[in-house]
């Protein structure tokens, strides 16, 4: 097991939003590797996945026209592979960095946050069928065992629960518009309030259900084209409407457009993301003003980029972003793209992080069940606690040696293919 140590050196242009609330694209981090070995063994092997001569034109395509924060400007596959290089460098695998991160929590109370679509399912064409593994749902019911778990989504909740189906869970539906806590009975956290819900759009629900019949209606000619409500929210699948949603839009002021992958999201113009629901959870969880919480969010979308920033503004945990091409982000980490991550690597990962017990965990007593109580630093330990808290099975030496990795609003969201014209997007 490599463990990378950088002198990180941060070049910030935080990204700006534009009066249409659209996210500009201009953070640059720049980070030196003081011993690169791992990194640069990353580094070649996805230098020689892009080298396979397709692979080249297809990586730099979809660099070009996919999801919104993916890097611009590269010229050459040469450049792409430097870009791509430096990113990795910049973003190294949460998986090799694993080591730093559980030392970096020291102490401290873990509180897991997942987003859905792309990060514990993979990314279909169609939305409604984005299911998520059964082995996906077993590692995320034994992480919320060990720790506070929330997902974090785009999708309204009763779309998303239908997916994920654990009541033990904090969900934060509609881009966090939608807040609830585990269901009765199944809290495992005594500091959080029974019953916590919090709506801060509720005001929008009408609006937002007028908006999204009028979507139906000016998109019904359109092929391929999806419109969801998502309560707070709504979505529309396909980037040939923009034109349609835009004029949809005019007449409410009080809406926004912003953009996520391959989709144009309308939601109210309130001051709330994932990012505000994030610090929401953590202040219903208890940890408003402690020191004493750990904070790890894992997504793969620009609207995950609140919640990467409200981490690196609190000073708090970390973010690891789901991606297998070099983006803008605020995460510290990557992860690769689930639909190229070895399901055993993913879930293994997620099951490490559900392995790292922290001294404030031992010390609130009752809030966990005791056989979690265990502190880790060191392979050997953390098989062990994996094998106790039966997350998966011990091995005797611990491998994390390659990337991999997969764990919705009141909005629209807009997605198209990025490579059959008319055709649902591909993301
Ligand atoms: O915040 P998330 O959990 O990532 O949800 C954001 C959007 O997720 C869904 O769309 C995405 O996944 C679909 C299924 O894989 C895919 O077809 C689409 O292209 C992706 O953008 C959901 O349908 C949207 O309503 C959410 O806004």
């Amino acid at each position: 097991m490599y463990i990378l140590f950088y002198s990180v050196s941060f070049v910030v242009e935080k990204p700006q939003r534009m009066s249409n609330g659209v996210a500009s694209e201009t953070t640059r981090l720049s980070i030196t590797p003081n011993n690169s070995s791992s990194a640069q063994k990353t580094l070649l092997k996805n230098l020689e996945i892009i080298n396979g001569g397709q692979r080249v034109n297809a990586w730099v395509d979809s660099m070009r026209a996919s999801s919104p924060t993916h890097l611009k400007s590269l010229s050459s596959s040469v450049s792409s592979e430097k870009h791509l290089s430096s990113w990795i460098m910049r973003h190294p695998s949460a998986l090799e960095m694993f080591e730093k991160i559980t030392e970096a929590s020291g102490g401290k109370q873990i509180v897991m946050f997942l987003d859905y679509d792309g990060t514990l399912s993979p990314i279909v064409d169609d939305p409604d069928k984005a299911f998520m593994s059964s082995k996906m749902r077993r590692t995320v019911k034994k992480l919320a065992k060990c720790f506070p778990t929330a997902i974090v989504t785009g999708r309204c909740i009763d779309k998303v629960y239908n997916f994920v189906k654990l009541a033990e869970l904090y969900y934060a539906g509609s881009h966090g518009m939608d807040i609830k806590g585990p269901a009765k009975g199944f809290s495992r956290h005594k500091k959080v309030k029974q019953s916590l819900l919090y709506q801060p759009a509720s005001d929008y629900v009408l609006m937002i259900d007028e908006v999204y019949k009028q979507l139906l209606e000016k998109t019904k000619s359109t092929p391929g084209v999806i419109v969801e409500n998502q309560k707070f929210t709504a979505s529309v699948h396909f980037r040939c409407v923009e034109e349609k949603v835009r004029s949809v839009l005019e007449k409410y002021p009080t809406l926004k457009l912003s953009q996520g992958r391959k989709v144009f999201e309308i939601r109210p113009m309130i001051d709330w993301d994932k990012g505000k629901a994030l610090e929401f959870l953590l202040e219903s969880l208890g940890f408003g003003n402690s020191n004493n919480v750990f904070p790890v969010y894992i997504g793969d979308d620009r609207t995950d980029e609140d919640a990467f920033k409200m981490l690196r503004d609190r000073g708090e945990g970390f973010g690891i972003l789901v991606s297998k091409f070099p983006k803008d982000t605020d995460a510290s980490y990557s992860l690769q793209d689930p639909s190229e991550a070895s399901p055993h690597t993913r879930d293994e990962f997620l099951a490490t992080i559900g392995g790292v017990e922290t001294n404030a965990a031992k010390n609130m007593k009752g809030m966990f069940q005791p056989s979690n109580a265990v502190v880790l630093s060191a392979p050997v330990s953390r098989a062990g606690f994996i094998k106790r808290c039966g997350l998966i099975k011990p091995r005797r030496t611990a491998r994390f040696g390659t990337m991999a990795m997969a764990v919705a609003p009141l909005e629209i969201c807009v997605k198209t293919s990025i490579t059959t014209p008319n055709k649902l997007g591909d993301c």
